[in-house]
């Protein structure tokens, strides 16, 4: 079902409005991404109440510290109940496998992803921390990285998704931000796609938040999302 590979990140300020932003969205939206605003103002609740309304939650924390700290948080996230969570992976070989073993054993285990370069980065802004060539060739190193320590999948951008397939095989979780219909505005995206190229690309989930929580009518932005992933898809 298309609407299960889409994550609506509920940027809000407080559980107040993120209720409201879900309550304009179909009951189909089972899967939706707690960050860091909103998770820094309500809290763990917000995951419960969330669980407690039929949805999913991707708690993206982006834990990045020493191996301990992670381990700790990401145990604390399988507590409270995430389906998904997320650590930087250029936190390192070993941050990456401390993640991977905090949360073997835990009860449901979330899926664990690695973040690799910000959607919002281009390689202007990669060469101002220090890192040289295009945002595919870096992708690719932690998007490996990752891998190799264990983890579920990554989050890069729709730009990458082929290569990524190629690369890393059809059981690598993908996880895009950075999706724009066709004619919206990228706001701080750079590395950005349309919701059918991402899907005919091979994408797994597609995370998409202001085009649907800032759209005129959530609801039909949710339609047309969902329409064009399908048509993108051949129908299927
Ligand atoms: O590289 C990344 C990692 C995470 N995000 C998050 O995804 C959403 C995208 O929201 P839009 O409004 O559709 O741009 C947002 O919550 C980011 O924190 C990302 O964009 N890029």
């Amino acid at each position: 079902m298309w609407s299960d590979r889409v994550i609506t990140a509920l940027d809000a300020p407080d559980w107040a409005q993120a209720r409201e932003m879900l309550d304009r969205l179909p009951e189909e939206n089972r899967r939706v991404k707690v960050g860091k605003q909103l998770f820094t103002r309500s809290g763990p609740r917000v995951v419960e109440e969330l669980r407690d309304r039929g949805r999913e939650v991707f708690l993206d924390l982006k834990y990045h510290d020493i191996p301990n700290t992670v381990a700790g948080a990401l145990r604390a996230a399988a507590d409270i109940g995430a389906w998904m969570v997320n650590v930087h992976a250029s936190g390192g070989p070993r941050m990456l496998e401390a993640a991977r073993e905090a949360l073997e054993g835990s009860e449901a285990r979330p899926w664990l992803i690695g973040v690799t370069v910000l959607t919002s980065m281009d390689a202007r802004e990669l060469r101002a921390v220090g890192v040289e060539g295009d945002p595919e060739n870096q992708v690719l190193r932690l998007a490996r990285l990752a891998r190799e320590a264990g983890l579920d999948g990554v989050v890069a951008s729709p730009m990458e998704v082929p290569m990524l397939r190629e690369e890393l095989g059809p059981d690598f979780l993908l996880v895009t931000p950075g999706v724009r219909p066709a004619g919206a505005g990228a706001d701080d995206q750079r590395r950005a796609a349309t919701p059918g190229r991402t899907v005919a690309d091979g994408a797994d989930y597609l995370v998409v938040g202001r085009p649907l929580t800032r759209a005129e009518d959530p609801a039909r932005a949710w339609s047309s999302l969902i329409a064009e992933m399908d048509a993108a898809a051949g129908g299927t």
